[in-house]
Parts: C-alpha cells; structure tokens; sequence
C-alpha cells in the first residue's frame, strides 16, 4: 500500500462518516459548502473528502493526486473534515471497492455515502451501483439545475421505496441500507468545471 503523508484515518465503531468521493480538481467554496450541510444535516460525526485518482466515467484526467490533496487541505480548517488519497493507497477506483473496502477495515462506522444531485442522475450508470445502494446510505445534496432530473432519475425511480423524507435527513446515518435522502437547502452553484473554465484550462493541465 502506498502511503501519502499525513493520511492516518481513525474511525470508530458506531461513529457516524460521510464520504464526499471526487475529483477535487480543483477543490472549492462548493464543496466545504456540502461540506458542512451534511455533517449538519444528516447529524455526521466525521466527513472524508476522498479525493479520487480519476472518476471512472471522466474521459480526461486529472490534476496530479498530490497536488488536488494538497489544495484540498489548504481549505479545510474544521477539524471534522478528513482530506484523504485512500483510494490510491488501497488501490480501488470504482466506488463499489472503495466502500467494501472501508467497511472491511473499519467494521461498526456508520458510513455515508455523499454526492451532489448532478451526480443521482448518473448514478445508474456507476459500476454496481445497485450494490453500492445495498452497502450504505446515499445522502444527495441538491444541485443548483439538476434536482428535478435527479428526482425522476432511473436510479431514484428504482431506489423510490428507499428514499427517507427530508424531514428524517437526521436520521440517514441509522438507517440500513438501501436507504437515501435528497436535502435541499442553500445551494451553491460553485463547480470545478466552472473554475477550470475560467482559468481557461483543460481538466489536468497545471499553470
Ligand atoms: N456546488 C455543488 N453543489 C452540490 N454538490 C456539489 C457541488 N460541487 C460539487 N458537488 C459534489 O461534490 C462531489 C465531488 O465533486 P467534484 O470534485 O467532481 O467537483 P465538481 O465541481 O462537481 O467538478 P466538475 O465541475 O469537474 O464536475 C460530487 O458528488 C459533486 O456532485
Ligand atoms: O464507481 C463508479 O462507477 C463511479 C463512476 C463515477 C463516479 N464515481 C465516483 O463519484 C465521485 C464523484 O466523481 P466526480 O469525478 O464527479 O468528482 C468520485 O468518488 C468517483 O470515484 C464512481
């Protein structure tokens, strides 16, 4: 296993730890946004930023893991909030692996899986995604432009009998899976596209 510097996780049993897996490329405002809204909202004890060697699906490559780590921790400060490369280290890249492999390492967390909406609406396409749905629950943060597509997505279409009311979003983390919420509250339309676009370069350049 290859370590990255600073990378030592704790959990412990019963606790409650949201996983925000993504590319991170380059972390934003967005992100400590959801951040935040769900260790609130969905009553999280810990939240793992999961910076990710390359989402699957994406056609072109991020920027170094190392570099997008780095950015990553210059903007956290809640001491809540782990930044970490562990899908590097333990070799996984779909997400399915990723959350075996954290429930295997650390039997008894109460893990959750976090995306935002734009992400429910590809969910079907993720590779075992019905598992994944099986293993932990999913708590979706709304999206500025994609919460009505998320909302009759096939996923949501098949995983409708699962989804918790808003109003029970405290108590997702409990809940066996497969379990879900959508929470809707101030949204953030901050996007790494977006910041990239400005900075006028293409997803892995550097400057
Ligand atoms: N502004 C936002 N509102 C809600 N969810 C967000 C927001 N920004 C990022 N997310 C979610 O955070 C996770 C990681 O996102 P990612 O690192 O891909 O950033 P991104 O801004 O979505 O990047 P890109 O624009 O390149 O797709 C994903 O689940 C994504 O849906
Ligand atoms: O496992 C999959 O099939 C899969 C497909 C697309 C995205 N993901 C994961 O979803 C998270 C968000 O990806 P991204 O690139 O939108 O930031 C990140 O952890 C990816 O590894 C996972």
């Amino acid at each position: 296993m290859r370590a990255v510097a600073g990378d030592t996780l704790i959990a412990l049993p019963g606790q409650r730890i949201g996983l925000l897996g993504g590319s991170f490329d380059p972390p934003h405002a967005g992100h400590l946004h959801i951040t935040e809204m769900a260790l609130r909202r969905f009553r999280l004890d810990r939240l793992w930023w999961l910076v990710s060697p390359g989402n699957p699906l994406k056609p072109h490559g991020p920027a170094p893991l190392a570099d997008r780590i780095a950015s990553a921790r210059a903007l956290v400060h809640d001491p809540r909030i782990r930044v970490t490369g562990i899908e590097a280290q333990l070799g996984t890249r779909w997400t399915a692996d990723t959350i075996a492999a954290l429930r295997a390492r650390w039997p008894g967390v109460r893990f959750v899986w976090l995306m935002g909406s734009d992400n429910l609406i590809q969910f079907s396409r993720w590779d075992r995604w019905r598992g994944i749905a099986a293993q932990v629950p999913i708590g979706v943060i709304a999206r500025p432009g994609t919460r009505t597509q998320a909302r009759t997505s096939r996923a949501a279409r098949i995983m409708w009998g699962a989804r918790l009311p808003e109003s029970r979003a405290g108590l997702l983390a409990d809940a066996p899976a497969p379990a879900w919420v959508m929470i809707n509250g101030p949204m953030t339309a901050l996007s790494s596209s977006a910041i990239r676009a400005a900075r006028n370069l293409a997803p892995g350049s550097r400057g």
